[in-house]
């Protein structure tokens, strides 16, 4: 289980300070301090196979970030057991930083005046990287990325999407095995976001690396993770497939139809409840478990042009997660 992620009951707190409001406030918290015990991540546990792509999902505050600082080494967790390809992340062994990379869409490590490429060389020094190999590594990630023509300009003239692509480079020049990406293609446009997805999933394939992934794009999810798992309040509401979690959480499908002629509302709403009425187009919502007999019964009885049956959009269905937690 060399490339496996190992998590039991793992948790962090942070003790943050509190002050009062006001001037008065401001003063008597130079003499009593209060803190306050924030639990950014509560006794999770999970494991991940090597070769395996997770989508880690969750709102904003959930404890995602938190959770690959520590499965990375960069915090100390409160309690619990971490094994991160075979190693204590905490301990930062030198071998141990050789195998993983975090990546992170809103931090840069490119160096902001100097082309992409001087950054490279810092990262083969920084890990020992042997001449031939990074040759060979790096000339893979211009293919794979298409960077050719961005390695000769100052990261600060880079596009958003071309730095992150640098990015993507930068952080896997060491051949890492285990990746944490945080958010790696927020901000980025949709034809660079598919580039980027197609990069990870590429990448995976070719070193069986095993990949932990946050993002608020589903797309990404949808295309890159057969496993989900979900995070609220530092805790874990699911682990699973994708399609289970699809399945459960919504006992239903969304049938799509355009219409030759108008129908009442009322009729229509015979067939399920409807989503989205403006002629010709209208969503109904149908149940799961008689998808067949429902998308019959409609194309026998109303005047139908075009008819297509799809799961409910994901970001609806981790809404439902999350609702079925707070209910
Ligand atoms: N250094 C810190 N000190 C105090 N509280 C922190 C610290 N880092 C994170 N937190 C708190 O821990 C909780 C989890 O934060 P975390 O950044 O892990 O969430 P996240 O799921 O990554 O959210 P986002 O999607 O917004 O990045 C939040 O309530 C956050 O305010």
């Amino acid at each position: 289980m060399q490339n496996g992620i190992h998590v039991e009951h793992l948790s962090k707190h942070f003790k943050v300070h509190e002050r009062e409001a006001g001037m008065g406030g401001a003063w008597r918290s130079l003499f009593r301090r209060q803190f306050r015990t924030v639990t950014a991540v509560d006794e999770i546990s999970f494991h991940i196979e090597p070769g395996e792509i997770v989508g880690f999902l969750g709102p904003n505050g959930a404890g995602k970030t938190t959770t690959m600082k520590m499965l990375s080494g960069l915090l100390h967790p409160t309690s619990g057991e971490l094994l991160v390809g075979g190693y204590k992340p905490f301990q930062q062994k030198a071998a141990f930083k050789k195998r993983i990379t975090l990546v992170m869409g809103q931090k840069s490590q490119l160096i902001w005046d100097i082309p992409a490429m001087e950054t490279f060389l810092v990262n083969q020094a920084i890990y020992e990287i042997p001449d031939a190999q990074f040759k060979e590594t790096v000339g893979e990630l211009i293919d794979l990325l298409e960077l050719e023509p961005l390695l000769k300009k100052p990261v600060r003239n880079l596009s958003l999407g071309e730095r992150m692509k640098c990015e993507l480079a930068a952080s896997l020049l060491h051949r890492p095995e285990i990746i944490f990406l945080d958010e790696p293609t927020i901000g980025l446009d949709v034809n660079m976001q598919e580039t980027v997805r197609r990069f990870i999933k590429a990448y995976n394939e070719r070193f069986n690396a095993t990949v932990l992934l946050t993002s608020h794009y589903m797309a990404d999810v949808t295309a890159l993770c057969k496993r989900v798992i979900i995070i609220n309040h530092g805790k874990i509401l699911f682990d699973g497939d994708l399609a289970a979690l699809v399945q459960n959480l919504a006992p239903y499908k969304v049938a799509k139809l355009t219409l030759s002629a108008p129908v009442e509302r009322e009729h229509l709403q015979t067939y399920g409840e409807i989503l989205h009425v403006e002629y010709p187009e209208v969503s109904v919502k149908l149940p799961r478990a008689d998808v067949s007999g429902a998308s019959a019964k409609i194309l026998a009885e109303l005047p139908v042009q075009d008819f297509t049956v799809e799961d409910p959009p994901m970001e609806d269905v981790i809404g439902l997660a999350f609702a079925g937690e707070s209910a």
